[in-house]
């Protein structure tokens, strides 16, 4: 099989041109090519398949196996991917996902490439069930949620096609992801488990930490820096024009107030080509 490993703001996955590969189960394979000492190493494995209603269809398996119904930081290395890899000539590409279709514009460079990409990310969903949550109420801004023996923490929960918890801290250099995400990301108000944003507000924007659903502490996620800005905002301590800064690197989030639609914009970037044997 081959595959393109590739990587927005340091959220590194495995492409596979699902118009050539067949793949039978991507579940196990993204659990074994993921492995960062046994297989490749990433995030988790990207399938890019034909559509009947887009230019194409991005399904997306996070490294646990579990497939996410949308993946920001996947989306922009798929705009990437068709237009390098000559499968369209489009620099605005219609993507289906399992939370619908996204717009994807591609920002090309004077050699062609693709520099950085802008994702319609769509509007955020603020009611419980849509999430899917089980507060009583909603919008959830600052719910007092347990986690375990740490106490209480306020969260602010909505969905960007994905469930996210949104944490407002101060010095988040400091926090113990590895204890606190896997509580939060499991805990029964998210009987679909969550991603988790851990944010700092700092001059000029957002700092973020993420403990994503189904991966662990990741480099960046796009969903999760549009759902932190989207709760800034709710939280009146960001602009709806914001810049988050992750670990990989920055996201350019916009929040448009006519539309309500939320705009991400950032990198895309190919490490390596590669090829690996299937086992039956
Ligand atoms: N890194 C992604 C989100 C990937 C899926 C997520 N872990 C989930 O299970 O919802 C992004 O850039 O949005």
């Amino acid at each position: 099989m081959k595959f393109t490993k590739m990587h927005g703001t340091g959220n590194d996955y495995i492409y596979v041109n699902g118009f050539v590969e067949k793949i039978e189960n991507p579940s196990e394979l993204s659990r074994k090519l993921s492995d960062r000492h046994k297989g490749v190493g990433s995030d988790g494995l990207v399938m890019i398949l034909p559509s009947e209603k887009c230019d194409f269809r991005m399904r997306m398996f996070n490294s646990d196996g579990s497939e996410s119904e949308m993946c920001g930081n996947a989306s922009r290395c798929v705009g990437k991917y068709v237009y390098e890899k000559g499968l369209t000539d489009k620099t605005e590409i219609t993507l289906e996902t399992l939370a619908g279709t996204k717009v994807l514009r591609l920002w090309l460079n004077e050699r062609k490439k693709v520099e950085k990409v802008t994702v319609d990310m769509g509007v955020p969903v603020f009611d419980a069930p849509s999430i899917p949550a089980t507060f009583e109420q909603w919008p959830v801004i600052r719910y007092p949620l347990p986690v375990g023996e740490d106490g209480i923490y306020e969260v602010t929960s909505l969905s960007m096609g994905n469930p996210h918890a949104v944490l407002f801290l101060e010095k988040i250099d400091e926090l113990n992801l590895p204890v606190i995400g896997p509580i939060i990301e499991h805990s029964p108000f998210f009987p679909n488990r969550t991603n988790t944003e851990f944010v700092e507000v700092v001059p000029g924007g957002l700092k973020m930490r993420v403990w994503e659903r189904g991966a662990g502490e990741t480099m960046a996620c796009g969903t999760g820096a549009c759902a932190a800005v989207v709760a800034a905002v709710l939280n009146g301590v960001a602009d709806r024009k914001t810049t988050v800064q992750l670990r990989g690197g920055s996201l350019e989030i916009e929040w448009n107030e006519e539309s309500n639609r939320v705009y991400l914009t950032g990198d895309a970037v190919t490490v390596f080509e590669g090829e690996t044997e299937l086992e039956n």
